[in-house]
């Protein structure tokens, strides 16, 4: 065994029990095969008190039922993260108290808002006791399976409010625990097929897109003033990201009074293990030629590429399919079944290149995906304002949450930022500030350099 420049442990590769758990059927890459390497890394750093995934405690000291501890220890989880050692006591304290909870990327926030459900389920019972909205199916439908993993030697009941899923005209949900997104969830409500008179906990998972007022705030407010209200019994509201702007705190604090609140620091806001870099392309055009000839690379484990808009994600998917590259496109556009078979393929290493909106810049959580690419830097959306694309300001939280893609729960991985002329430059300037994090310059015209560059970053 001998440590690298970073101080990685290096070994031969070997399965734990957590990569099987979590690695993908037929995935073929250094990266994915080198589950020894993880998993010594990882415990490496859930030894050192300095990172998100440090805990002082065991999962058995932190007050978990005997069904969920079994759920967590099949799952291949051995000890707790920081977030999960901080704020699993105080979610499952009595009397229960609202949470508004931040860490980065990564770290292992589902698992504490999961189990918070399923030790308040009243399993005997069958009722709705549960609620959990994220912004988008796809992330909705991954929460669920996390559920049903860590709640399977539980009588756990679940059931998504996502379009398209119920059969029309059923009159009836009894599941324990509702997973979906906030429209159709309003829609179910309304039209009593979910019965929340007996609602006991309320989460937002990716709680700041969830309430911002430009964005899913309306809907969610909607969602939360359908919920019976006892000043007896309140339902205890549990807000989880990895990000809180400034102008969504005040409205998170009045959404969940009186919540414990832990929370992250500017500067700590980075998880180190994804290394940053851009690529100085000439023109639209010449993005897409370095695109393709990152291909290689891109295929060595599995890769995100994000475009701001769907006609870019199609045309760009579309031109690299007729030029014999393999590669899916996913955005909101297409339909429910679609959707779901493309998230599922790519989870399931059949493909390896996703092009994509923010649709799922949130919360999806795949291991293998080792980079991320911004073809296009995410931009704050236009209100009217008439501005063209060079004139917008950067989305500084939807580029965390971007590259907080990769590099999941300590392994290491690489964004790459397209910039093609002077404003997307001072835009990335920009962003670059923000996160206070320094973004690498990588040649656009020496493909072994860069690829050398790639592979020293993910070693
Ligand atoms: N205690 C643990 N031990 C080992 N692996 C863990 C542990 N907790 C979480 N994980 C794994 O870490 C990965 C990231 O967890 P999760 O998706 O909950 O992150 P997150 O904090 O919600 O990230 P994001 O902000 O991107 O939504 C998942 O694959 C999860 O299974």
């Amino acid at each position: 065994m001998q440590k690298d420049a970073d101080g990685f442990i290096t070994g031969v590769p070997e399965a734990g029990p957590a990569e099987e758990a979590a690695s993908p059927k037929g995935a073929n890459s250094d990266l994915i095969n080198s589950t020894f390497e993880v998993t010594v890394t990882l415990a490496d750093q859930q030894g050192d008190p300095n990172s998100p995934l440090y805990s002082a405690k065991t999962f058995e000291e932190l007050g978990l039922h005997r069904d969920l501890l079994k759920g967590l220890f099949q799952m291949g989880f051995s000890k707790p993260s920081k977030i999960q050692e901080r704020a699993l006591p105080l979610l499952l304290s009595n009397p229960p108290t609202n949470m508004i909870g931040q860490s980065q990327s990564g770290t292992g926030k589902t698992a504490a808002f999961v189990l918070t459900m399923l030790s308040r389920v009243d399993f005997s019972k069958n009722q709705t006791q549960a609620l959990c909205l994220a912004p988008s199916r796809e992330l909705a439908r991954q929460i669920m399976s996390v559920i049903l993993v860590m709640g399977k030697f539980t009588a756990i009941q679940t059931e998504y409010a996502i379009k398209d899923h119920l059969p029309r005209g059923a009159t009836r949900v009894t599941a324990h625990i509702v997973v979906g997104t906030a429209g159709t969830m309003i829609e179910l409500i309304r039209k009593k097929v979910i019965d929340v008179s007996g609602i006991k906990v309320f989460v937002l998972d990716e709680a700041d897109n969830m309430l911002d007022q430009d964005g899913l705030g309306d809907q969610t407010l909607r969602v939360k003033n359908m919920l019976p209200r006892s000043p007896t019994n309140p339902i205890q509201i549990i807000l989880f990201s990895a990000t809180f702007p400034d102008h969504v705190r005040n409205f998170a604090s009045k959404f969940a009074p009186n919540a414990n609140k832990i929370e992250l620091r500017k500067e700590e806001l980075n998880v180190d293990n994804i290394k940053q870099f851009y690529m100085d392309c000439r023109d639209e055009e010449h993005k897409y030629d370095i695109l393709v000839s990152l291909y290689s690379l891109l295929t060595v484990g599995q890769s995100i590429i994000f475009c701001q808009h769907r006609h870019t994600a199609d045309r760009i998917s579309k031109r690299m399919t007729a030029e014999g590259h393999k590669v899916a496109s996913l955005h909101g556009a297409k339909d429910a079944g679609e959707r779901d078979a493309i998230i599922d393929g790519f989870r399931d290493g059949k493909d390896k290149v996703l092009i994509t909106t923010n649709v799922i810049a949130r919360g999806i959580d795949i291991l293998q995906v080792n980079m991320v690419v911004n073809y296009d830097l995410p931009l704050m959306a236009d209100r009217g304002s008439n501005k063209t694309q060079g004139d917008l300001s950067p989305d500084i939280e939807t580029y965390i949450h971007r590259i907080g893609r990769t590099g999941r729960f300590g392994r290491k991985g690489v964004s790459i930022n397209f910039v093609h002329d002077k404003k997307t430059w001072n835009q990335m300037e920009t962003i670059e500030k923000a996160i206070g994090k320094k973004i690498t310059r990588i040649e656009t015209n020496d493909l072994e350099v860069m690829e050398e560059n790639m592979k020293k970053a993910l070693k």
